[in-house]
């Protein structure tokens, strides 16, 4: 895995009106990890993956993509850097079948007619290459597919476009148990085929099982960045809701500027002004 984070966001800036709701926020997401994003209703999470995406213009800050700086004004600029966010909602269209969805809007076309076979064999690949085995047929409406397969055609949707970093909002919420365990082993593949994962989480046990780095929103700040390994359960959930871990111990590399092995940033009284 390369030291350099494939995003890194430093000193994020966001208000509406007067509510300011991101405070010099930095993230780093890694090819081949899953960044865990955490943090208590209203933190934030949403508002920060809306800049990432290019919804939301931010009003400080910069976006480094592979070490170089760029500009995100448009989900444009985003899709074409090869970000994609699946949220909770999935946008997904019942009536359409599973291909229809995969490529609706980016639809492949040979000469005036579509080009189904195309689009199908390349549905079908991306399918097998995240090695997803529930769907019987392409060609079913999703109207008629669980929750979980649901999800799994979305996360397929987002990987199909040559992303290299896919944000997954709350993919679990409404699963069950069974179906939940499938959609995470998808986003540990994900991960494991090179994507840096952006896993927004209320699910700790999720969380836990899946993610290698934990960050930690309170009241619109970046309280923590560490790896998943370095943290304890209870100490996730004292910085979702007190937004500081006394029992953190954070190494010197851990520092901005460190060498990205450690805990990053951490700001211990946000929110002053909130
Ligand atoms: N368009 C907006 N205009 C004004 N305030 C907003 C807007 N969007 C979000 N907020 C405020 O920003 C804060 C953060 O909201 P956000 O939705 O980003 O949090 P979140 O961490 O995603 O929460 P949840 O887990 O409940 O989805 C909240 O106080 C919210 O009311």
């Amino acid at each position: 895995m390369s030291a350099t984070p494939l995003l890194e966001l430093r000193g994020i800036d966001k208000s509406f009106g007067p509510v300011q709701v991101l405070r010099d926020v930095a993230l780093s997401a890694h090819a081949g990890e899953v960044t865990a994003l955490v943090g208590d209703n209203g933190a934030g999470k949403s508002t920060l993956v809306k800049c990432i995406s290019g919804i939301y213009p931010t009003d400080a800050g910069e976006f480094l993509f592979d070490g170089r700086p760029v500009s995100i004004n448009s989900p444009r600029d985003a899709a074409g850097l090869g970000i994609e966010v699946v949220y909770q909602d999935l946008a997904l269209c019942d009536n359409l079948d599973i291909v229809q969805n995969m490529f609706l809007g980016r639809e492949k076309h040979s000469g005036l007619v579509l080009d189904e076979p195309t689009m199908e064999q390349m549905a079908a690949e991306t399918l097998a290459g995240l090695s997803v085995r529930t769907v019987k047929s392409l060609r079913q409406h999703v109207s008629s597919l669980s929750g979980g397969q649901r999800q799994t055609v979305a996360i397929a949707k987002a990987v199909l476009w040559n992303s290299r970093l896919v944000v997954l909002d709350e993919p679990t919420a409404a699963l069950g148990v069974a179906q939940t365990a499938q959609v995470l082993e998808l986003v540990r593949r994900l991960a494991d085929n090179g994507l840096a994962v952006v896993l927004i989480s209320h699910n700790m046990n999720d969380v836990f099982a899946v993610s290698d780095r934990i960050a930690a929103l309170y009241l619109g700040q970046m309280v923590a960045q560490v790896r998943t390994t370095d943290i304890t359960h209870s100490q996730v959930v004292e910085l979702i809701t007190a937004g500081r871990s006394g029992n953190l111990g954070l190494t010197a590399d851990a520092a901005p500027g460190g060498n990205g092995t450690g805990a990053q940033p951490v700001a211990t009284n946000p929110g002053a002004t909130r």
